[in-house]
């Protein structure tokens, strides 16, 4: 029976229709929450009693904390709690990061330094650091500016009068707060994906870059809500430093109702001011949440002042709420024709693997690989998963080190510089400048999601090259354009499409115009309809000249683009030849049963 039938059927009495004829005039009733009802109404009465209660009662106070609420005593204790939350929090935020980056660097000297002071300083609660700072004096009668080890000194001061009660306050909520903040810096820090830091390591960024441009603004989102919780706290723990008679807010209304003894409403007038404390701070963080929230959200949230209109009806949130450009399905601009864009790419360099191995612990992943790339060609390396193709890739950009052998660009070595018969790795600098001689583009794309499409790809030119921004935008614009994203440059990643995001991922790498362009396994990670729009951009640069190695899992584009196949299994170079011999007879029976398996 079809639904149509089913209307007709129900309607013997012809009800059905004369309804169908004016639906206009039929009422819509929703459905109705007998107990959301029930709920609201409770709410209301508790909401009204407990207005009644806070309002009707006289010995609540409210004239005195009328007169005593912006009083100047109060005031100027507000100011002082206001300032101590302000050096605390920019002091202890400071040491935190500090800490943060102690705690993840290589330096087990240091990891074990900022681990111990985290750890102490979490353990003693803050009203005994206070007491202990305050009385400083009694363990070290002067505190000296000098050279340690030797009489050498520069200025020399009394601990007594150089630590006052504020400085002894400012120190331990410093020393407090820095402990507990390093350990939410360090949790963002590590919520950022390892594939952000290969990726900026893989452009040559410098590691003080990496982490200002890439790791601290992604590791913010999470950072943000946890740290306002510590500054909300580091407010309200202010009143601690009642203990040194420290005359903030507290402390000056502890004075007062000892005077006057009216208690309950000197109270209130603290706790209104940490209200408002409060509400200040939640503002300022919806505002700092919002600001890092950019390009993580496809839409980001009005601001607070648009969301308060809202509210009140006076403005719609939503058609001016969609500040980012929108994304567009998958194809956009198709990729441009070859004319001849790839001319202004530099000439491919010779790649020479030699006797390269490599293992992860007991597992040899890298078996004594011997390859040669000459300049321009395309390679394609194939084989079974976990034979070591990654790997292999990423030994080329020293993205992982080598145990023996050597990879060498047009004879200079990458990371390693040769005495005699000893390979010395290089400086971290050094290999980042060589590594921009080498682009990579990963099989998950890996840009940077905070920035814009055209701040990823003038990132490494303007830092690394040393382009001048307009410039590396004027490149940038005109590489979106080559792979069909002229019209993206101000999207975020997360608006693009898998397909259209590894073109903004290959139009990165080439800004740096590398002499060898490593592909790891560009097209796995993308639907097999948006597969097509990366390879057509990989066949047009496998015609410019540069040295293009690929890992793929795609035999047909393979057989259509590369110069040579490489076949590996376990670790080993199993054969190498071109295309047409290597697909169609193989020498090796491995090869031949990989293949079998694959086409
Ligand atoms: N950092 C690492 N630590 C330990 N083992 C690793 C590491 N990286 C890779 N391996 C191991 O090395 C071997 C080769 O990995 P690799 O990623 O190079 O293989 P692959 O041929 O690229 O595989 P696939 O085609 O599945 O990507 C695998 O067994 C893998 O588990």
């Amino acid at each position: 029976m079809s639904i149509t039938d089913l209307c007709r059927s129900s309607a013997p009495d012809g009800t059905k229709a004369r309804l169908g004829q004016d639906f206009s005039r039929l009422n819509v009733v929703p459905q109705r929450h007998l107990a959301r009802t029930l709920g609201t109404i409770a709410a209301a009465i508790v909401l009204l009693a407990a207005l009644n209660s806070v309002l009707g009662n006289p010995r609540w106070g409210w004239p005195v904390f009328a007169e005593w609420f912006l009083s100047e005593p109060v005031l100027v204790g507000l100011g002082r709690t206001l300032l101590l939350t302000a050096l605390g929090a920019l002091f202890g935020f400071a040491l935190g990061t500090v800490l943060a980056l102690a705690r993840v660097s290589s330096s087990p000297l240091l990891v074990a330094v900022a681990w111990g002071f985290i750890w102490l300083f979490r353990s003693i609660p803050l009203i005994v650091l206070l007491l202990i700072l305050n009385n400083l004096g009694y363990l070290y009668e002067t505190v000296a500016l000098g050279v340690p080890f030797t009489d050498i000194t520069f200025a020399s001061w009394s601990t007594t009068q150089l630590m006052t009660p504020f400085l002894a306050a400012v120190l331990g909520l410093t020393l407090n707060l820095g402990a507990f903040s390093a350990e939410v810096i360090r949790g963002g820090i590590l919520s950022v994906d390892q594939g952000q830091h290969e990726a900026a390591a893989a452009l040559g960024l410098p590691r003080r870059h990496q982490a200002r441009r890439i790791v601290l603004p992604q590791a913010m989102r999470s950072i943000v809500p946890t740290a306002f919780n510590e500054i909300i706290g580091l407010a309200k723990g202010t009143s601690v430093v009642y203990v040194l008679a420290l005359p903030e807010l507290f402390y000056t209304i502890q004075i007062i109702y000892r005077r006057n003894l009216e208690v309950i409403p000197l109270l209130m007038v603290a706790t209104v001011w940490y209200l408002i404390i409060l509400s200040v701070l939640s503002v300022i963080q919806y505002h700092v949440e919002r600001h890092y929230a950019r390009g993580a959200l496809r839409t980001l949230p009005p601001n607070a002042f648009r969301l308060v209109l809202a509210r009140l009806g006076l403005v719609s949130l939503y058609p001016s709420a969609a500040p980012l450009p929108q994304p567009v399905p998958h194809g956009g601009q198709a990729v441009q024709p070859a004319g001849d864009w790839t001319a202004s790419l530099p000439q491919g360099g010779t790649v020479e693997i030699r006797g390269v191995t490599k293992s992860f612990g007991a597992l040899t992943v890298l078996d004594d690989v011997t390859l040669t790339m000459p300049a321009g060609s395309v390679t394609a390396i194939i084989g079974p998963s976990g034979s070591g193709k990654s790997t292999l890739l990423r030994t080329i950009n020293h993205l992982e080190r080598v145990d023996r052998g050597f990879i060498a660009i047009d004879g200079e070595l990458i990371g390693y510089r040769r005495e005699g018969d000893t390979l010395y790795e290089l400086k971290e600098a050094e290999i980042l400048t060589r590594r921009t001689e080498v682009g990579m583009v990963f099989q998950n794309f890996n840009l940077f999601p905070h920035l814009t499409v055209l701040q990823n790809v003038t990132e490494a030119p303007v830092a690394v090259r040393g382009l001048s921004r307009d410039e590396a935008e004027r490149q940038a614009h005109d590489l979106l354009a080559r792979v069909g994203l002229a019209d993206k440059a101000n999207a975020y990643p997360r608006q693009l499409s898998g397909g259209q995001q590894q073109r903004v991922a290959i139009a990165r790498t080439l800004a740096l115009k590398p002499k060898v362009l490593l592909f790891d396994e560009p097209t796995s990670a993308l639907d097999p309809e948006l597969v097509g729009e990366v390879l057509d951009v990989i066949k047009e640069l496998a015609r410019s000249g540069i040295t293009l190695i690929i890992v793929t899992h795609e035999i047909g584009f393979a057989r259509e683009v590369a110069d040579s196949i490489v076949f590996m299994e376990q670790g080993r170079v199993v054969e190498t030849g071109a295309p047409a011999q290597i697909l169609t007879h193989p020498r090796h029976s491995r090869t031949a049963a990989f293949l079998a398996k694959v086409l």
